[in-house]
């Protein structure tokens, strides 16, 4: 989901074309990017530089078709290759192709990893589920079946991201401390959300600190990073993330069947998967009168799995109307 919702903003590429060839090849490279830097075939380092290799070219044919064909598209792609008004640099093809590898990256990555997340820790806290549930069916109260959700509706998150980098520019000295100029440094930002300074007892599951929006400006807050490096993708990120829950918890109730396991680790993942099972096509909220009509329509059995992002696996169980939702 976050990854065709990604490539659908900068690409207006949808799931059937590009984005079938196109998947494989960047989840290598995601996993090549946090691997030991062993350049050596069979090594997850090794297949993330041949699997780069490939996204350029695939993207490269994209930038060409699209010049060839001369169409202006409204998306990042079009603002990027159009060096009008609306964008004061010219790139080059190169720089383009850079910028969607990264723009794609950083937008899938994070959003994939916090939503299935969420989904384990709300499941593993009933009791926040419920208060979430609750909020959000009175949301959806307020509008008909039909009508999405806007900015208005949504709320923040917590992170997965577990720290920032930066590089010296000049000896420096902190706590006593002198480190060199032009040494790399890792920020280790995550940590802070972990400080019984800052939060009482922070190990627990607790959404509720976050409910003090005064919270969000205060300086040891780094979810989205700082300074002029800050996440780009910050509104959007809450934006995809707050649509998926808000879907999830007001149409579904689910258990899990497996693959618990989670790393924080050098990333945050359920190395087997998260795997959870659909307990029913369950009518959660009164106002639901579409999903009320497709569960009558239930006439025939289906048992499939849909891959609903990195991860997470929803298995549907006889639930025929599951295309129509
Ligand atoms: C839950 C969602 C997200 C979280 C927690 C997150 C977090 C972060 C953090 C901590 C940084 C580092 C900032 C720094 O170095 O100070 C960052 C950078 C960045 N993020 Fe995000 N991000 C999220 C979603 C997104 C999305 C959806 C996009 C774009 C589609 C995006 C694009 C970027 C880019 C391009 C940078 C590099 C900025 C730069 O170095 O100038 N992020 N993000």
């Amino acid at each position: 989901m976050a990854f065709l919702s990604s490539l659908n903003q900068i690409a207006s590429i949808e799931w059937e074309s590009m984005s079938g060839e196109f998947m494989p090849e960047f989840f290598k490279l995601v996993l090549g990017t946090l691997s030991l830097p062993i350049n050596f075939p069979g090594t997850n380092y090794h297949l993330g530089f041949q699997a780069r290799k490939n996204i350029v070219s695939m993207l490269r044919r994209l930038v060409e078709e699209r010049r060839a064909c001369q169409e202006t598209k409204h998306d990042m792609l079009g603002l990027l290759m159009n060096g009008g008004e609306e964008n004061r640099y010219n790139l080059t093809d190169e720089e383009i192709i850079d910028q969607m590898i990264a723009i794609l990256y950083s937008g899938y990555e994070t959003i994939s990893t916090t939503s299935m997340m969420a989904v384990k820790y709300l499941h593993d806290h009933p009791n926040v589920l419920q208060e979430l549930r609750k909020e959000h069916l009175v949301i959806r109260e307020r509008k008909r079946a039909e009508d999405p959700i806007n900015w208005n509706d949504f709320k923040s998150l917590a992170t997965i991201v577990n720290g920032v980098l930066r590089k010296t520019t000049q000896d420096m000295e902190l706590n006593g401390f002198v480190i060199p100029k032009g040494w790399r440094i890792y920020v280790y930002t995550r940590e802070n959300n972990y400080d019984p300074c800052l939060y009482p007892d922070p190990s627990a599951f607790n959404p509720w600190k976050w409910m003090d929006k005064s919270s969000e400006s205060q300086n040891y807050f780094f979810m989205f990073g700082g300074g002029t490096r800050q996440c780009p993708g910050k509104e959007l990120g809450i934006t995809e993330i707050s649509t998926f829950l808000h879907y999830f918890v007001t149409r579904y109730r689910w258990e899990e069947v497996g693959g618990d396991k989670l790393m924080k680790f050098p990333r945050v993942e359920a190395p087997n998967g998260l795997h959870i099972r659909d307990q029913g096509l369950e009518v959660i909220s009164e106002g639901l009168d579409k999903l009320k009509d497709m569960a009558c329509d239930l006439n025939e059995e289906i048992d499939r799995q849909v891959p609903l992002m990195d991860g997470l696996t929803l298995r549907f169980e006889n639930t025929s109307c599951l295309s129509n939702i």
